[in-house]
């Protein structure tokens, strides 16, 4: 089977004025991957989430997803891919089922009322729909702000650290259903700090420093390049040096 990268991005760039962001990053992520963008604070993750969401344009450099060029074609890639801020993107005085009836009005394809609430059904929120948002929980916005990225069935998805600050069950969960939408053929990129949640995941990470891609590949490739220095590390721990810039 020929493997396609869904998301390619060569040599690029963003400054905000006269602070360098992302400095000539190139990675790619094939289709159906979960990928896993890791690095310190302010390494440059949101950055280029950002830039893939067509949110932020790039100061230089090229990016496609499923092949469009970023600069010119960007309405097929709002139509491809699902974008999770870190931000929550949600109106706290709405109910749920109005949040998801606000967003869902942007897609192309419309939903009925009972699509979506077998949506917020799937993200265990169906039982909160006529709530307002304010009166939930921050594990159950999270989940809001997740199902409203989904809503136009998305082939790609970029979410910003959508585990943040939530519950273990919930978390559990949300990473139940990351695993099972890559399953059902949709890449994912997101970004975590979450050291054991990486390692139920992904299939490759990607770790950055100061807005250059330090590494990227498999976790067993990073061991393989380590050698000796990670033969007696857990994977925890050749992660953990890994995003430290301590194991090479
Ligand atoms: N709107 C902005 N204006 C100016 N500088 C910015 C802006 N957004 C981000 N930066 C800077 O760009 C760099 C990368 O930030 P970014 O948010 O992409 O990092 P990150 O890896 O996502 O961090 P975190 O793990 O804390 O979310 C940082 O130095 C940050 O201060």
């Amino acid at each position: 089977m020929v493997e396609v990268n869904q998301i390619e991005v060569r040599n690029v760039s963003k400054s905000y004025g006269k602070n360098k962001s992302l400095d000539r990053l190139s990675l790619s992520v094939k289709e159906g991957q979960i990928y896993g963008l890791l690095g310190a604070n302010g390494s440059g993750k949101s950055t280029l989430l950002k830039l893939l969401a067509t949110v932020l344009e790039p100061s230089g450099g090229d990016i496609t997803i499923a092949g469009f060029d970023i600069k010119k074609q960007t309405k097929p890639i709002r139509e491809l891919i699902g974008y999770v801020p870190q931000e929550l993107s949600i109106w706290e005085e709405a109910t749920v089922l109005e949040n998801a009836q606000y967003w869902s009005a942007f897609a192309s394809k419309k939903l009925t009322k009972s699509a979506l609430i077998n949506h917020l059904e799937m993200i265990g929120l169906g039982d909160r729909a006529h709530d307002k948002v304010k009166t939930l929980s921050g594990g159950m916005k999270r989940k809001l702000n997740i199902v409203i990225a989904l809503l136009h069935d998305p082939e790609i998805l970029l979410m910003d650290e959508p585990t943040v600050g939530i519950d273990f069950q919930s978390k559990f969960e949300i990473n139940q259903l990351i695993k099972q939408l890559a399953q059902d053929g949709k890449t994912i990129l997101y970004t975590t700090h979450d050291v054991v949640e990486v390692l139920f995941l992904c299939d490759e990470i990607g770790v950055l420093k100061e807005g250059q891609l330090h590494y990227s590949g498999t976790l067993q490739k990073a061991r393989e390049k380590a050698g000796s220095a990670a033969s007696t590390l857990t994977d925890e721990e050749v992660l953990y040096r890994l995003v430290n810039g301590e194991l090479f």
